[in-house]
């Protein structure tokens, strides 16, 4: 039995359990994903992040989905890290930098009396290889505006890899999609091998779109900001938003803003503690 300190806290809605490891690894982290789905039993969330050391970057992010499985990079989850990490002055840094399994970030932090509001996020470049995400097609080039049926509907997606694997639909209205029928047809979908995160975004304007999410391992969340550079790059690609341009992405949960250049996808957007609290942990059961 082991007391575990955590702290909850959310970008745009998108709320992880996170614990400093810093000192002490957790034994059985992927055991955690009961403190999240069960809000009667545990805590409530979208997942478990956990801050570790790093000899090559400031600290490391690794981030498991509500159901256990590790992702390679979460977005929302990195400002919260970033957050964590100069509001307790363990990096008293207004540029610091994260490892992830998608390779270290760079976070620039805006501040306000010593603690994080927002960060921006550099989040590298888009991988548009069929083969990153990885989809098993007998394809090379970039997939944009493909027609997929997946059963018996007819969608075109483009597919982006920010590190994790993105399916984006473009629609002219997503509240009409009933997500949590349609998400898992493509989230346990064979032809997705590392299964996928399927966005699917109306077009606002040349600077603005709207995006629901279906999270692999985490279902509907109220924000993905990984998906949100996806869906941006999606929409710079099929001719609807412009690039090197500051896009508006409107969540269930709040605001990004995503630029797509040259210089790869840069994410900028709040980052909140909500509280903190204790558990006592046996690695499997939660007391
Ligand atoms: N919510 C995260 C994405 C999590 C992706 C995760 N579901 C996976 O790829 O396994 C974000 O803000 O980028």
């Amino acid at each position: 039995m082991m007391n575990i300190t955590f702290t909850k806290m959310h970008g745009c809605g998108n709320d992880y359990i996170y614990i400093n490891c810093l000192e002490n690894m957790i034994e059985n982290p992927e055991g955690l994903s009961r403190l999240v789905s069960d809000r009667h039993f545990g805590i409530g969330g979208d997942g478990v992040v956990l801050i570790c050391p790093s000899e090559i970057a400031d600290a490391k992010m690794r981030m498991f989905n509500a159901d256990g499985s590790e992702g390679k990079m979460c977005g929302n989850a990195i400002r919260c890290v970033a957050k964590y990490l100069y509001d307790h002055q363990i990096v008293p840094k207004n540029t610091m930098s994260i490892d992830t399994l998608s390779g270290v970030k760079i976070i620039q932090v805006y501040a306000e009396n010593g603690k994080m509001t927002s960060a921006t996020v550099d989040m590298g470049k888009p991988n548009l290889e069929p083969s990153a995400l990885p989809i098993l097609m007998d394809r090379t080039e970039s997939i944009v505006n493909m027609p997929f049926t997946i059963e018996n509907k007819d969608y075109h997606i483009t597919t982006v890899s920010m590190g994790n694997p993105h399916c984006v639909i473009i629609t002219d209205n997503i509240e009409s999609i009933n997500l949590p029928i349609v998400g898992p047809t493509f989230e346990l979908n064979p032809i997705f091998p590392e299964s996928v995160n399927t966005e699917f975004i109306e077009i606002v304007s040349r600077t603005s779109i709207n995006m629901r999410v279906w999270e692999r391992g985490s279902g509907e969340t109220l924000a993905c900001g990984t998906g949100a550079c996806a869906s941006v790059v999606a929409a710079v690609l099929n001719g609807h938003c412009d690039f090197d341009t500051d896009i508006e992405v409107n969540l269930l949960g709040g605001k990004l803003i995503i630029r797509y250049s040259d210089h790869g996808v840069f994410m900028t957007g709040p980052a909140t503690t909500v509280f903190k609290g204790e558990i006592e942990w046996d690695g499997y059961l939660i007391r």
